[in-house]
């Protein structure tokens, strides 16, 4: 028995629902043997009012469609779960991405480039319900009203129609407004409650209701530092927000802390660079339990790449080899430099954990930080062209990566030590993309998760789960498939710190996908349930309980 109807005004939904197995699924195919109820599915290709001008480079059949841009602009429904998901786990997964690479006829160049998707898995009581939406930020609005790019994103620029409107988005560089506000990164429920997608420009902050996804309004901040970009990945706790923003003009970096319920940053302290013309990239940084951990990567700001219409092998940044490569730490408490040293040089986009070792007494020694490391080469970088990702052959050409290991010494000395904290080969030499046990931020851990890879690959095409104790790895494959960053959500009232499930959707070969839920400790697939179609590759999310 089926019965149709349309619960939301504005998306067109039906759902089938198969009562054999208590859970809803997609498609009339599925139904025809058992007995069902068509309840809430939105097979939303259309939406009123919404012309999609997603036409072209979609994902249709046999296609990985992890770089291909999403298919339409919206869609929400129920989603059939194989397996089971755990009743405790209750809440919304977010995740952000760059999920839109082109606009009429034109490709963007870098994966980095997409203007944002947003993905929510929510989750109650065994059941799936998937969505996801563009955010609006005026980068996306202005690009589908003129149907071409308006602001300058990682590495597209927009075409001018003359030398004076070129002069004049320079001008508009310098006040930043010409730099986008497309928060395509990552994602963060503050202290107060408010879910903002973030971007490394300060004005792609955004502010997103995480049960509708709809984009609410710009993340102001009220303080009156004048920096136009940041780390995009803040230290966000129940109790802190910790930010870092990189003074091109005055090489160095600035540390602010945000009190919850506020806009407003405030200044822990400052690092100057001890090396090159600018500040080292700054994707994100660690944080120990008393300090704020600053990393000067010779991977560096470029202000004449900044200006340059046409993007260098490099984008925006430039390889200072010469300039060398350091950690600083500062207290959090105090913002004094209690240590800065020169590490071996590196190349890093992730920091996975960082902590304070001690000695018998209880006195602090050293800060271990550890990092998703490229071996100090920029290849990556190269690699997440679009074509590239795109026009894969079948050779090995994903560049080495490890779990870069920082120890710096608090005792004055002057270098700090970077190694493998475990042997790469365990996770076939692809390290990035990773989460923790987020009660274990800043403390001594045991374990991350990460893509790693199974080689010939071209981008990290595992799931793995590291032991840093043990010094090995556990790897989840699918052949073809390409997962993104495995989250780990603790089971509330865990005490282990692997207990609880690690969510990642993965694009598979076929050009469909799938949310995949694994246990955190056996990292054995629990569940799955597939999506209307394959989604876009992802980059990172957030757990909201629900409340
Ligand atoms: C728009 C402007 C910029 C934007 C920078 C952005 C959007 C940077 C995003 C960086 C991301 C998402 C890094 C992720 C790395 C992932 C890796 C390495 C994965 C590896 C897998 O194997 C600036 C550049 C800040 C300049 C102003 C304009
Ligand atoms: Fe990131």
């Amino acid at each position: 028995m089926f019965t149709i109807a349309n619960n939301h005004g504005l998306l067109p939904d039906v759902a089938v629902w198969d009562d054999a197995r208590g859970s809803p699924i997609f498609g009339m195919p599925r139904v025809s043997t058992k007995k069902t109820r068509i309840v809430t599915v939105n097979v939303a290709t259309d939406l009123p009012g919404i012309q999609s001008p997603i036409e072209r480079n979609v994902s249709d059949d046999g296609k990985l469609a992890a770089w291909t841009s999403v298919r339409q602009e919206r869609w929400e429904g129920e989603l059939v779960v194989e397996g089971e998901i755990p009743k405790w786990l209750s809440g919304t997964y977010l995740r952000n991405g760059p999920g839109l690479w082109h606009l009429g006829d034109y490709d963007f160049r870098h994966l980095f480039d997409g203007l944002a998707t947003l993905v929510g898995l929510h989750f109650n009581n065994g059941h799936l319900r998937m969505a996801h939406r563009q955010i609006e930020s005026d980068a996306y609005k202005t690009a589908k009203k003129s149907n071409k790019l308006c602001y300058r994103e990682f590495s597209e620029v927009p075409k001018h129609d003359n030398f004076l409107a070129y002069i004049g988005d320079l001008a508009n560089l310098f006040s930043g407004a010409s730099l986008t506000d497309n928060p395509n990164t990552g994602v963060a429920q503050l202290a107060d409650g408010r879910v903002v997608c973030l971007t490394e420009t300060i004005k792609g902050s955004i502010v997103v209701d995480p049960n509708t996804l709809d984009t609410l309004e710009k993340f102001e901040y009220t303080d009156s530092w004048a920096g136009l970009i940041h780390s995009a990945h803040p230290i966000v706790t129940e109790s802190e927000f910790i930010t870092l923003l990189p003074d091109l003009l005055n090489p160095g970096y600035m540390v602010a802390r945000m009190e919850p319920g506020t806009n407003e940053r405030k200044v822990i302290g400052r690092v100057d660079c001890r090396g090159g013309p600018s500040p080292g990239w700054v994707h994100s940084f660690p944080v120990t339990e008393h300090y704020v951990i600053v990393p000067e990567m010779p991977l560096r700001y470029c202000a004449q790449n900044l200006l340059k219409a046409e993007p260098t092998p490099l984008y925006k940044f430039r390889w200072h080899p010469e300039s060398k490569a350091f950690m600083h730490v500062m207290c959090k408490a105090s913002g004094i430099i209690v240590a800065s040293v020169e590490v071996p040089l590196f190349v890093t986009f992730h920091f996975i954990n960082a902590y304070e070792e001690k000695d018998e007494e209880g006195r602090i020694t050293g800060v271990i930080a550890d990092c998703c490391e490229h071996y100090a080469d920029t290849t990556i970088l190269d690699n997440l062209r679009l074509q590239n990702l795109r026009s894969w052959s079948g050779e090995d050409v994903l560049p080495d990566a490890r779990v870069g290991r920082f120890r710096i010494p608090l005792d004055g000395s002057e270098n700090g030590e970077l190694f493998a904290a475990l042997n790469p080969n365990e996770h076939g030499r692809g390290m990035d993309m990773c989460s923790i046990n987020r009660s274990f931020l800043g403390k001594p851990y045991r374990y991350a998760y990460a893509c790693g890879a199974q080689r010939p690959c071209n981008f990290p095409n595992t799931l793995t789960k590291i032991d840093l104790v043990a010094g090995n790895a556990k790897n989840w494959y699918d052949e073809g498939a390409v997962p993104s960053e495995p989250f780990f959500v603790a089971r509330p009232g865990a005490t282990d710190e692997d207990d609880g499930v690690v969510i990642s959707m993965i694009s598979d070969k076929n050009g469909q996908g799938y949310a995949l839920i694994l246990d955190g400790s056996t990292f054995e697939e629990i569940a799955r349930a597939k999506f209307p179609y394959g989604l876009p590759y992802g980059l990172h999310g957030c757990w909201v309980p629900r409340t």
